[in-house]
């Protein structure tokens, strides 16, 4: 597919309400908190429960899980490099719609390639992309196996799968990381329900 980067027939349409007068209707800021690492080290169930908290608290959210998104918008997309990298590029995208509108997104997907997180990362203003790595050893990830994925990938039947027959490049310098394997639920929660609160003000 061709890109519309360079296309000079295009031409941008500046609306007259913007992201800060949205942002101002809410009462906080908004932005895109990306919950990166293995499949079952905890990314789902982070930030569902960091958006239930957030929730009670009147903050306006919205969670985008790779597994759902791959149901509608991205169901014609495989788990090859170049799929993952279109995955990534489209969930970004329409993560900046919804900061745009002024709402605190949620993003949880394994994104295991640095440069698609970078990517991600650059279409986003200062402070807007919060990457969080979900830190969690392959072992103990293959132990939880809360879908029996892994099993499958080791019996051959899921290809490429992340951890087993593909790689997961470890963030290098992630905005908060949460080690899943070495504190609990609560305290996870915790960890980067704080660090959002601190930035959500005006
Ligand atoms: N081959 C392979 N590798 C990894 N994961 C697989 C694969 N096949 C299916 N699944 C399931 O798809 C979920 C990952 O989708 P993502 O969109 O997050 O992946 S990616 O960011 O494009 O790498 C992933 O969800 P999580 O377990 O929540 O991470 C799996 O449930
Ligand atoms: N500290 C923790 N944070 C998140 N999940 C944890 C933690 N400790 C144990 N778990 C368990 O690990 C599993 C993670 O599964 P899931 O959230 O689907 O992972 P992912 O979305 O990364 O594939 C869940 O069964 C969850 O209860």
């Amino acid at each position: 597919m061709e890109s519309n980067q360079s296309n000079k027939n295009i031409v941008w349409h500046k609306g007259s309400i913007t992201k800060k007068d949205r942002q101002k209707l809410n009462h906080h800021k908004s932005m895109i908190i990306w919950f990166t690492g293995l499949s079952g080290s905890g990314k789902s169930t982070l930030a569902n429960l960091v958006e239930m908290a957030l929730h009670s608290e009147g903050i306006r959210t919205y969670l985008l899980d790779g597994d759902n998104i791959r149901h509608g918008i991205n169901n014609n997309l495989n788990f090859s490099p170049e799929d993952r990298k279109e995955n990534i590029r489209r969930i970004a995208e329409v993560g900046k719609l919804f900061v745009d509108a002024g709402i605190v997104v949620l993003a949880a997907v394994i994104s295991p390639y640095a440069e698609d997180r970078e990517n991600a990362r650059s279409i986003f203003g200062p402070g807007e992309f919060v990457e969080v790595y979900v830190k969690c050893p392959l072992d103990e990830c293959e132990a939880r196996d809360p879908k029996g994925l892994y099993k499958k990938a080791r019996a051959g039947e899921i290809k490429n799968f992340t951890g087993i027959s593909q790689p997961y490049e470890i963030p290098v310098a992630p905005d908060l990381v949460v080690d899943t394997a070495n504190s609990n639920l609560a305290e996870s929660m915790k960890l980067v329900h704080e660090y959002i609160k601190e930035r959500l003000q005006l």
